[in-house]
């Protein structure tokens, strides 16, 4: 385990450097983080509950600017960015498929295209069949593999997961990850990712960011060596659990700091 922030070997991503929030109310939500990401990483924001997990992803994002402190991106210019929330906010008036293409309509792409596109990304998810499929005529796990497709259509280099799976029971939770990571693998953008779950984190990232809270704060940095294919093998693997102890240890002095 490395102390946390330690920035990543080489020019980084992303690169925060005292990165503070205090809202208007007085609530310091995130204090003096300084934190590295790398291109093409997964890395996992976990923490408990009011930490700051959801606000530092949205200074990350550009949502909500930070108090002090400072985000640089690599070459000067934040990326092209996805972000998927625990609500899939879908348009209940439009299918799946114009769900899936809007961002592209926004962009002004031509209508035969966006369609095309929006097509190949529902398929990617697994849901070439549900196309022209109503938000309401799909279950909970459905409509979040439309918000993943939505936000990866532009193909942005950066996505940004804000406890996508955390309303999902647990089957549909499982197969998402999975979704998730194939995904990952063909695309390789970088992925951030805020849970609540070390059993998550471990699974998916190839690093988890502890944070503790009052005020929110980086308290462990854990790199995770696992294997190139995680599947449900690597799920029950002891290898696996032994990491997930690694991460809940970590975690309980979170909560204890
Ligand atoms: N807009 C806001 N105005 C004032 N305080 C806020 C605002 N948003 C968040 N907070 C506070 O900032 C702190 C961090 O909140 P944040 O949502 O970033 O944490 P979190 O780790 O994502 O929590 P959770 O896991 O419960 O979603 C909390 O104390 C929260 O009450």
């Amino acid at each position: 385990m490395n102390p946390p922030g330690l920035p990543v070997s080489g020019a980084p991503l992303l690169a925060l450097r005292g990165v503070t929030k205090r809202y208007a109310n007085g609530t310091v939500a995130v204090q003096g983080v300084d934190l590295g990401i790398a291109r093409g990483g997964f890395v996992s924001l976990l923490g408990p509950s009011g930490c700051g997990k959801s606000t530092l992803l949205r200074m990350i994002a550009g949502l909500v600017p930070p108090t002090a402190g400072g985000i640089a991106w690599e070459g000067g210019r934040r990326p092209s960015l996805g972000f998927v929330f625990q609500d899939p906010t879908l348009m209940p008036w439009r299918t799946a498929l114009d769900n899936v293409a809007l961002p592209l309509r926004l962009a002004h792409v031509p209508k035969a295209e966006r369609q095309e596109r929006a097509r190949a990304m529902l398929a990617l998810v697994g849901l070439a069949e549900a196309a022209m499929r109503y938000p309401r005529e799909l279950s909970g796990g459905m409509r979040m593999r439309v918000s993943i497709a939505r936000a990866l259509v532009t193909e942005p280099e950066v996505l940004l997961l804000d406890e996508p799976f955390a309303a999902l029971d647990e089957i549909t939770r499982f197969r998402l990850n999975n979704d998730l990571l194939r995904l990952w693998e063909a695309r390789r953008f970088t992925a951030v990712f805020v849970t609540h779950s070390i059993f998550e984190s471990v699974y998916l990232s190839e690093r988890v960011v502890v944070m503790a809270a009052h005020p929110g704060r980086l308290h462990a940095d854990i790199a995770l060596e696992a294997p190139a294919a995680r599947d449900e093998a690597f799920r029950t693997s002891p290898a696996y659990a032994a990491l997930c102890r690694t991460v809940s240890g970590a975690l309980e002095g979170a909560m204890a700091a």
